[in-house]
């Protein structure tokens, strides 16, 4: 490549000179690499070459001028030569010689010039590209002689709260005097609600946070509780909490998990483990005495089960009730509950207000007695099967703290709360429970009824489909009309697959009670469903055939208690037999009951006693009584049926 300054021309003579060249004036150097016989062809090439550094030459000055206005450049631009590769430019790749331009550089004007907070000259320099820590990792490091940003070192001249912090080392300061103030931190921060303090902390726990829990027995006792553990420190809350018992034993640490739990999936326990944080609001608390489970008509009609209105008599509701349904079912078994400071249980939801809540509210009492049920079944409903029992709370289920906190998300929240916009999507109103026998999928379905609020009614399948129950389909339809007339009400239907062992034999009794319970669940029997959700558990998902399986809008899998949780249904039944283990022992009789349901846990504890000579047994439980029984008492999930359910919660399950 060979260029001399009448090579120069405008771009308009190129042409003329380009014939010119390559008919008479090939350069010697030309000449002399050229082989005999291929000269017309070498001379294109040597004419290709000089006019290409022509053109590049030309052109590059054109469009360097022509755009230096529309370039950002926020810093001196070196000279061309200058890039490593500026070889790219001048057509030959590698070549290490800086490019021999006409006149370096080219004086490119930058915007930033002219601009407020700009400094002007070789000193000046903005924040813009020139800035970029990776521009300026890139280039070399005189090419910035003229940067006010100085590198990386240089010190940020705003405050920390503008945005420093933001802002990459390599980004240039500009000078404070000329740059916009900052703006007002109320824009930078959206105004924290009323009632939540300026600076202080979200939740009122101790400021320090708990204290770290090493294992059982020793820890050490739990620092009293906050006034109101969901509240912002703003709030108030509505009524003083209970204190904890002294003897309240601490929860549980995390030191018993076994390497492998069967039938947990890795992702569930995960977000089992993680519970003390993402899931503390479910943290279990031992101190309540566990209800009496597993009966299927926990009736418990003594008088005192308020049922949400069921077997409540509102003051003065004697006399409003008339006879309304024939065959002499008073009408005050349906009355309206009542809502004072003495029968309202839950403080969660204090507010009831008589109107019709919209589309959507879950306590929403109609009034309307159901029309065509058989009223004797309805008194049959209403006083053999309305829970009586105490409220269930999410800290009462020891473990699933992803499903509990997946059951409120999806089912609490979405019915307790009006819909967002007139076409809001229904809340679901069936959920189905599935997992081995004795996980809690009862428990769970009382904790939904009390989060709610709501009547629960329990009905299980076996006992409807009992060979000889011939009422089985009249008690399904009086249970889904009692429950809709008095609104919120909570069905709870454990072994559903029962009901559906024999579709096809229709002959049989659950056979015959399929098509019922798919009209039922459909929306008949009784009132409207909006005020009723339906719970069905089931430990044989697998039995379920489609149409019912569609029928449950959520299906949860409710899994065998995990390590830790074991340690904490362990803990609370052998203290309600006086029996106090040590942390080593506890910890052993964690890692012994592996696979055991909650259920089985109970069972345990109970053998233990009988085997100790209980009740009226004059010592405590012991470790060794607990050994004994082991040998009696063992999980009866198999690793195929755990895994069973892994499976069909993969095909069907909600997967939380
Ligand atoms: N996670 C748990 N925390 C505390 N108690 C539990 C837990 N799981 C089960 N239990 C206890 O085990 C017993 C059986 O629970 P539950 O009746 O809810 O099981 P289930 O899944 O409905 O069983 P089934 O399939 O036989 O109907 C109850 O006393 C319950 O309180
Ligand atoms: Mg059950």
């Amino acid at each position: 490549m060979h260029w001399t300054p009448e090579h120069a021309q405008p771009l308009n003579q190129w042409p003329e000179q380009h014939l010119d060249v390559s008919s008479t004036t090939p350069s010697p150097a030309h000449k002399l690499e050229l082989p005999p016989g291929g000269r017309q062809r070498c001379h294109y090439a040597w004419a290709h070459d000089d006019i290409s550094a022509l053109t590049a030459s030309n052109l590059l000055k054109r469009y360097a001028e022509k755009y230096s206005g529309v370039l950002d450049s926020p810093y001196e631009r070196p000279t061309l030569g200058g890039y490593g590769d500026a070889a790219f430019l001048n057509g030959a790749k590698g070549d290490p010689e800086p490019w021999p331009g006409p006149e370096t550089p080219y004086p490119l004007a930058s915007l930033h010039e002219g601009l407020p907070g700009t400094k002007s000259g070789t000193g000046g320099g903005s924040g813009g590209l020139g800035g970029s820590p990776v521009l300026a990792g890139n280039l070399p490091e005189p090419l910035y002689a003229g940067n006010a940003c100085g590198g990386p070192s240089a010190a940020p001249e705003y405050a920390a709260g503008y945005g420093g912090g933001y802002l990459a080392p390599g980004y240039c300061t500009q000078t404070g005097a000329a740059l916009p103030p900052p703006p007002p931190a109320a824009l930078l921060q959206p105004p924290p609600p009323p009632g939540y303090g300026p600076s202080g902390p979200l939740y009122n726990y101790p400021a320090g946070g708990y204290a770290a829990q090493p294992g059982y027995g020793t820890l050490p006792p739990p620092p009293a509780p906050p006034p109101a553990p969901y509240l912002t420190s703003g709030l108030a809350a509505p009524t003083p909490l209970p204190t904890p018992a002294p003897s309240r034993p601490p929860p549980s640490s995390y030191g018993f998990q076994g390497a492998s739990e069967a039938g947990v999936s890795l992702k569930r326990k995960a977000a089992d483990e993680g519970a003390e944080g993402r899931y503390r609001k479910y943290a279990f608390e031992p101190t309540k005495a566990p209800a009496a489970d597993g009966a299927s008509y926990p009736a418990a009609d003594n008088g005192e089960c308020r049922g949400n209105g069921f077997r409540a008599k509102p003051p003065g509701a004697a006399e409003e009730a008339s006879g309304k349904y024939s065959g002499g079912v008073p009408l005050k078994v349906l009355g309206s509950p009542v809502y004072g400071p003495q029968l309202e249980p839950f403080e969660k939801f204090p507010e009831r207000s008589p109107a019709p809540a919209p589309r959507g509210g879950f306590a929403v009492p109609s009034g309307e007695p159901p029309k065509g049920v058989d009223p004797g079944a309805l008194e049959l409903v209403t006083s053999k099967m309305v829970d009586c029992g105490p409220p269930v709370q999410w800290a009462d289920v020891a473990g699933q703290g992803a499903l509990k906190a997946a059951l409120e998300e999806e089912l609490v929240w979405p019915l307790l709360r009006p819909p967002a916009y007139p076409g809001s999507p229904r809340p679901p109103r069936t959920v189905l429970l599935f997992g081995p026998r004795g996980a809690g999928k009862a428990l769970l379905g009382r904790c939904l009824a009390t989060q709610l609020g709501a009547t629960l009614l329990r009905l299980r399948g076996a006992t409807l489909a009992a060979p000889g129950s011939a009422e089985g389909t009249r008690l399904l339809q009086a249970a889904f009309a009692a429950a809709r007339c008095r609104p919120p009400a909570v069905l709870l239907i454990s072994e559903l697959d029962a009901l559906l062992s024999a579709r096809e034999d229709s002959a049989t009794a659950a056979g015959a009670l399929q098509a019922p319970l798919l009209a039922c669940l459909d929306g008949g029997c009784g009132a409207g469903a909006d005020g009723v959700l339906v719970v069905g558990t089931t430990s044989r998902p697998a039995a379920l055939d489609e149409a019912t399986r569609r029928r449950f809008a959520l299906r949860f899998y409710v899994t065998l208690p995990d390590g830790p949780a074991r340690g904490q249904i362990l803990q609370r039944a052998l203290a309600q037999q006086g029996c106090a283990l040590s942390e080593r022992e506890l910890a052993a009789l964690v890692q012994g009951t592996q696979g055991f349901s909650g259920g089985e846990l109970g069972q345990l504890c109970q053998q233990a006693a009988a085997g100790a000579g209980l009740p009226g047994l004059q010592r405590p439980l012991s470790y060794k009584d607990l050994e004994a029984a082991l040998a009696k008492v063992g999980p009866r999930a198999s690793p195929k049926e755990l895994d069973s359910f892994v499976e069909w919660d993969k095909m069907y399950g909600f997967g939380h």
